[in-house]
């Protein structure tokens, strides 16, 4: 149902942002009792229905699937040819719900949740006021779930070329001849692996010495050596000078701190993400327009006093990642029920129902590369960095009998890094076809910590590539 016109209402939690998380944490506070208003100035479902997650994946699954079908005898010869990009990008478009949010809005309703259409802004503690009129005011809490955008770097002449950023790159309806992608993250080498794989010559240019640098270094290496083998020049160590485009929709030219310079037809920056917090009326409560939520582990703004501001998913920098919004939405959708109802004591301990401990224990993500890149808690180097002893485990994937019937010559590795003190899993990364349906055990037994000698009863089906584990334990316990 849509909020009614009038130009003031209350309600129990008012939620700036239909993303996941905003979506999520309206849900469950409806559910815990409390009337709950979204105010969302694009598309509900935010840049995760529409410009992230789903359009890219949707464009990588072709991609991986054709990937895996080729390295089958009997199968390989039947799949020689090139995507066939028009269906592919109408795929895509499916996905997208061709930029349309009425099965959201459905969902919404269906839950009871009213929404408002338009730029919500704060004006001052619980007020919200949206597009200059209408005013919502929150009886309990603002949940402040308005997420990021891609960050565009101060290089010379690049605003004006207006380059892609991760939503032209997820949206675009033709294929460019010549790509130049800036950033070997995850958006970089996804959005790699897409284009080339539909037919643009692709260079990526990483500032770095590789890719994926928050994963451990093996799983940049083998996404990189099989980049190169799809056709993409990988250029590290390499800093972008100027960018110019002499006339709109002609070609670009990407100048180099070498001196080199490469043209194309188009160039994504995919560097990172700022805050949407710019244009929200942060200065009325004394907060920096701008700057990201720090929230405690419940997802409430620390600086703000009254226990009434709550920051959910992208916005707060913890992980920023769809399910772990949505994750945060259902903490700090129950951390705000229990407030509202004057509950004595929060669980706030670690692993407690109001407290967001895997933001920072076991945040699982899988890169949709060719081959996928999935990984969970801490890589080795973070697990020293914090200071525990460790212990790390390393098998070759494609020594698994699963593996090898899952594609020939299947190319792959497992980590696990062991707490030697409690001899539990701080975290696992694997790298190979279809890795990301594997990260789940992982993270279970990293969010679960279970101890080793009871993982050691976890038998893995055989032949499954899950036989991994067998391998990792029989390793470690010699
Ligand atoms: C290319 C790409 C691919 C990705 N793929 C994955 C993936 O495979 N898996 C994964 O887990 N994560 C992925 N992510 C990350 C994921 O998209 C984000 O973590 C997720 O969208 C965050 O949700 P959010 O609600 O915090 O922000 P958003 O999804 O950005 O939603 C915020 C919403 O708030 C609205 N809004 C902003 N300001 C206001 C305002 N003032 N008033 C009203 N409404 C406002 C926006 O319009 C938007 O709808 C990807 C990101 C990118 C860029
Ligand atoms: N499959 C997934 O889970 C998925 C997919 C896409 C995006 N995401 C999320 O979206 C977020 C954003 O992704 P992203 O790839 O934009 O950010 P990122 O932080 O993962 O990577 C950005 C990279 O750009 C580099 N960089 C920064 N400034 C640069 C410059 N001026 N020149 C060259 N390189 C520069 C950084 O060193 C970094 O390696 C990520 O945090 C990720 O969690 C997730």
């Amino acid at each position: 149902m849509a909020a009614s016109e009038t130009t003031e209402a209350e309600y129990d939690v008012v939620v700036l942002g239909a993303g996941p998380p905003g979506e999520n944490l309206a849900d469950r506070v409806h559910a815990g009792g409390l009337s709950a208003v979204i105010v969302e100035s694009e598309l509900v479902g935010g840049e995760c229905s529409y410009w992230a997650c789903m359009p890219s994946k949707a464009l990588l699954r072709p991609v991986t699937a054709r990937s895996e079908a080729r390295r089958v005898a009997g199968l390989k010869d039947a799949v020689t040819g090139p995507l066939d990009a028009p269906a592919v990008l109408a795929h895509r478009d499916d996905f997208a719900s061709h930029w349309k949010d009425d099965s959201q809005v459905r969902w919404l309703e269906s839950v009871g949740v009213d929404l408002v259409r338009g730029v919500g802004r704060l004006d001052g503690p619980r007020r919200v006021v949206v597009d200059g009129g209408r005013v919502l005011t929150a009886r309990h809490a603002v949940a402040v779930c308005t997420g990021s955008r891609a960050v565009i770097p101060g290089i010379p002449g690049l605003a004006e070329a207006k380059p892609w950023t991760s939503r032209e790159a997820t949206s675009a309806q033709a294929v460019p001849g010549r790509l130049v992608v800036v950033g070997g993250g995850v958006v970089g080498v996804e959005m790699a692996t897409a284009w080339r794989a539909l037919g643009a010559s692709v260079t990526l240019l990483v500032r770095g010495e590789g890719l994926l640098p928050r994963m451990e270094p093996f799983a940049g290496l083998l996404v990189a050596e099989s980049l190169a083998e799809a056709g993409v020049l990988l250029r590290t160590g390499t800093e972008v000078r100027e960018v110019r485009r002499e006339a709109p929709g002609g070609p670009v030219t990407v100048i180099l701190d070498s001196g080199e310079e490469i043209v194309a037809d188009e160039i994504l920056i995919a560097t990172g993400r700022a805050p949407r917090t710019d244009d929200l009326g942060l200065e009325t409560i004394g907060l920096e327009p701008g700057s990201w939520l720090d929230v405690d582990d419940s997802c409430r703004v620390r600086s703000v006093a009254g226990d009434w501001l709550y920051g959910v998913g992208d916005v707060n920098h913890r992980a920023l990642l769809t399910h772990q919004g949505k994750y945060q939405a259902r903490i700090a959708g129950a951390a705000i029920t229990a407030r509202a109802r004057q509950v004595p004591v929060l669980e706030s301990d670690r692993w407690g129902a109001h407290a967001a401990t895997a933001d920072t224990e076991a945040v699982p993500q899988v890169v949709f590369s060719d081959p996928e890149a999935a990984s969970v808690g801490r890589t080795a180097a973070e697990a020293e960095r914090a200071g525990h002893r460790i212990r790390v485990i390393d098998h070759d994937l494609g020594a698994v009998a699963g593996s090898a019937l899952y594609a020939d010559g299947y190319r792959g590795r497992a980590r696990m890094v062991v707490d030697l003190d409690r001899e539990v899993l701080l975290g696992a990364t694997f790298v190979g076809l279809g890795v990301g349906e594997l990260l789940h055990s992982a993270t279970v037994a990293v969010a679960g910590e279970v101890p080793i000698e009871r993982l050691w009863h976890a038998v893995p089906s055989y032949p499954t590539t899950s036989e991994v584990w067998l391998r990792l334990l029989e390793a470690y316990r010699g």
